[in-house]
């Protein structure tokens, strides 16, 4: 039987409403705040704004039941034990996290507080941010046995939000209060203990009831702080392997076979070694800046963390290199590009490698034609349709008489495209794939010119080339 807590979460971006579904999953009674009206009306009217898959079901499942939407966080304050702050930390012009989100709610919650609760950190924040909170509070009035703040980081990835929030590969709580310590254990008790995964509607995922989630309990500048490292260490992860990727190209090595080679040792092991045309999204590059002035606040030089990011940023245009040799001039070249979002399953475009790439190609007077499956309506408000781009709802009508094309993100529908259709789809079957979707010895015997990252490039032949008429 679940020990209900009432609940409050502060912001219905792709945190906030996947962790206040996932608790109306868990059995507890949540009020989720949003101060878009638009985007709350919608959400009660049954939309769902975001692309992720198990959430429309479990917003079926839970909406005016276990879950309601609002905009009045003063009182989802007093009706809740917990409140969890999911809103925004954009980085500000000087890199460090713009926390003005997070004091305004902070704020909010100090003027309309009637007794105790527990603040829980769950954006992204920097270590002592915790210390603010309360802070914060106390200028307010508010005394410190009326409330403790938590931090409880949260490490889903978007496109598999909700089956990492409900498997988590651990759950962090940063708690200085063994009251707030205990009602956070009490919210994440179905997956700790492993009631939830005996449901029979239970979110598929690796943890069962023999194997339920960790809690790791720690103080707020631990968890503060183990947040960053994680998200800093995969970005390093990738900037490595981007690096090895560029070593490979030179050798005549193949970067897969290096990155299984490598990632077969346990202490490395075999994920976030995927070479491409760099990390993007709203977290990796925010949250490595935020953690290097972090660093430089305490007057440690974290030197790692730059070079990280600089790696990163010579990935993308070493990527527009290759595109710029393979087609040799670009002015007027009509070119396809597969992948909007800044990674597959999401139609989130923040940060996305793939329209720093696409800008880079507008700017050399490239004509694009561009498809993704669920990013064209976003990336539209960046890169409005014009005499230079256009969207398309299918890969082969991109591809159609196009000079090239090339794949920009990592969709699964991407990697099963019918190769003849799109060879015979182009005007010449050139493709530059930034995500290795395809085995180049494939793409040889099927004719195409086909660049990936990492690993050599394949020709057809040229007895393919003599039979084949030119336009
Ligand atoms: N997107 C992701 O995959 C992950 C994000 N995070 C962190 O979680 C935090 C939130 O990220 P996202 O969900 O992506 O952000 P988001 O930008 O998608 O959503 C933030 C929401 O907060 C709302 N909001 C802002 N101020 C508010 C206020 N005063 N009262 C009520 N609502 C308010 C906004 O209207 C928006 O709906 C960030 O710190 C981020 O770094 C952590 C793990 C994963
Ligand atoms: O703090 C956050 O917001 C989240 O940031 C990332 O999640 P997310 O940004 O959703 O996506 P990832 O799957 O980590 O991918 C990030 C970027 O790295 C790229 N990537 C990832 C893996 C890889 O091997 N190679 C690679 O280039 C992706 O294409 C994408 O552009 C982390 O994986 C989450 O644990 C974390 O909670």
């Amino acid at each position: 039987m679940v020990k209900k807590v009432s609940i409050a979460v502060v912001g219905s971006g792709y945190v906030g409403l996947v962790a206040a579904v996932c608790f109306a999953e868990l059995g507890h009674d949540v009020i989720c705040v949003d101060n878009d009206e638009k985007k709350v009306e919608m959400l009660r009217n049954g939309g769902v704004p975001i692309h992720e898959r198990f959430l429309p079901e479990l917003l079926d499942r839970h909406r005016n039941k276990g879950i309601v939407f609002s905009t009045e966080l003063g009182e989802a304050t007093r009706k809740s034990e917990v409140i969890f702050i999911a809103v925004g930390t954009p980085q500000s012009d000087s890199g460090h996290a713009d926390l003005s989100y997070v004091e305004a709610v902070v704020s909010e919650i100090a003027r309309s507080i009637d007794s105790y609760k527990v603040i829980v950190e769950k954006s992204t924040v920097p270590v002592y941010t915790n210390e603010w909170v309360r802070r914060v509070m106390e200028r307010h009035g508010v005394e410190r046995g009326h409330f403790d703040v938590v931090s409880n980081p949260e490490f889903l990835r978007e496109g598999t939000a909700v089956s990492d929030f409900l498997h988590p590969d651990r759950i962090v709580v940063g708690a200085d209060s063994e009251a707030s310590a205990a009602l956070l254990g009490r919210i994440y008790a179905p997956i700790t203990d492993g009631s939830y995964y005996e449901r029979e509607a239970a979110v598929p995922g690796p943890l069962t009831p023999a194997t339920p989630a960790t809690i790791l309990y720690t103080s707020a500048q631990s968890a503060e702080i183990i947040k960053h490292a994680s998200n800093a260490f995969l970005a390093m992860k990738i900037s490595f392997i981007n690096s090895v990727a560029n070593l490979c190209e030179a050798v005549n090595a193949d970067v897969k076979e290096v990155a299984k080679g490598i990632g077969l040792d346990g202490r490395i092991g075999p994920k976030f070694l995927n070479p491409g045309v760099g990390y993007g999204g709203s977290c990796f590059p925010k949250d490595l800046a935020a953690f290097r002035w972090v660093a430089e606040q305490q007057g440690i030089d974290f030197k790692l963390l730059a070079e990280v990011e600089k790696i990163n940023s010579v990935q993308k245009k070493n990527f527009f290199n290759k595109i710029r040799a393979a087609l040799w001039t670009l002015r007027g070249k009509r070119i396809a590009i597969l992948g909007l979002a800044f990674k597959g399953d999401t139609d989130d475009i923040r940060d996305s490698p793939a329209l720093d790439i696409i800008k880079m190609l507008l700017h050399e007077g490239c004509v694009l034609v561009a498809h993704d499956p669920a990013a064209t309506e976003r990336a539209k408000e960046v890169f409005p349709e014009s005499a230079q781009i256009r969207y398309v709802d299918d890969p082969y009508s991109a591809a159609s008489n196009a000079d090239a094309l090339v794949i920009l993100t990592d969709w699964q529908q991407f990697a099963d495209l019918d190769l003849d259709r799109l060879n015979k789809a182009l005007k010449f079957p050139i493709i530059i794939d930034g995500r290795n979707l395809y085995d180049p010895a494939l793409m040889l015997e099927k004719n195409f010119t086909y660049v990936s990252v990492g690993r050599p490039a394949v020709y057809p032949s040229r007895e393919w080339y003599a039979n084949k008429r030119l336009p």
